[in-house]
């Protein structure tokens, strides 16, 4: 589906969102994307089994493990990381010819993606979501019902490794109420397309510049 004619001028703005499993990252995404239907969503390669309902090339682009490692070799891809156990990556191609054509995309990985895109694409915005609390994280990790128990143990046990990297993202929002959370992250959608990049990096020239 194509949202009017695209920005030639100007290089779209590369979005990317992070959380430990369950924050609610997916669930604000999509809700974003249906009040900011011209951001274009990145379609994630993975290694993990499709879940119940979940369609190739919707949800992810499902593939076996050997491929997945032939692919990193030829390097299709833009960052990939090894995230619960499974291999996760997002293909280069796509996301550059979006960005070209000055779309915004929107990439919804992990950190350690977020670390390798904020090197090759330092323009970029990131977002960390965080849960209220553990118990809720936990609550919302059982209660999506999609996971088997061990799967949500691993998921749970992994969360405070993934959190300790929150303060290396440009924003960080607590979705504890869904409105509120998605309002934030609407506003900082809408900050950055009127004003570019968070402002402190804005900045950052004139900074080294001041120090030398
Ligand atoms: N603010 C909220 N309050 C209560 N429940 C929420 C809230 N946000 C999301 N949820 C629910 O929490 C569950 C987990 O959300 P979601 O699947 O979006 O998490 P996620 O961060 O994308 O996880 P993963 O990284 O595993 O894909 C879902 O059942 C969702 O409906
Ligand atoms: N580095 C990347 N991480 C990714 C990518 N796509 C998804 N993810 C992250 O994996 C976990 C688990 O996702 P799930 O769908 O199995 O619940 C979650 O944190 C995702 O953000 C990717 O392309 N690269």
């Amino acid at each position: 589906m194509s949202y009017g004619p695209p920005d030639l001028a100007r290089q779209g703005t590369l979005f990317v969102v992070a959380a430990p499993s369950g924050a609610g990252k997916s669930t604000l995404v999509n809700a974003l994307l249906e009040r900011e239907p011209a951001i274009s969503l990145s379609i994630s390669h993975t290694t993990r089994p499709p879940r119940p309902g979940e369609l190739y090339g919707r949800h992810y682009y499902f593939t076996e493990r050997a491929e997945f490692e032939r692919e990193i070799a030829e390097g299709i891809f833009l960052e990939h990381a090894e995230v619960h156990g499974n291999l996760y990556g997002t293909s280069r191609d796509r996301v550059d010819a979006l960005l070209e054509q000055g779309r915004d995309v929107l990439l919804e990985i992990d950190w350690q993606g977020a670390a390798q895109i904020r090197k090759s694409k330092p323009d970029c915005v990131s977002v960390f979501i965080l849960p209220p609390s553990r118990a809720e994280l936990e609550r919302r990790l059982r209660g999506r019902g999609s996971d088997a128990p061990e799967v949500i143990e691993r998921r749970l046990a992994n969360s405070r490794g993934e959190i300790a990297h929150a303060h290396e993202f440009d924003y960080i929002i607590v979705n504890d109420r869904f409105e509120d959370a998605l309002d934030e992250l609407q506003a900082i959608v809408r900050a950055v397309r009127l004003r570019g990049a968070p402002q402190c990096r804005r900045h950052e020239a004139l900074i080294a510049e001041l120090l030398a």
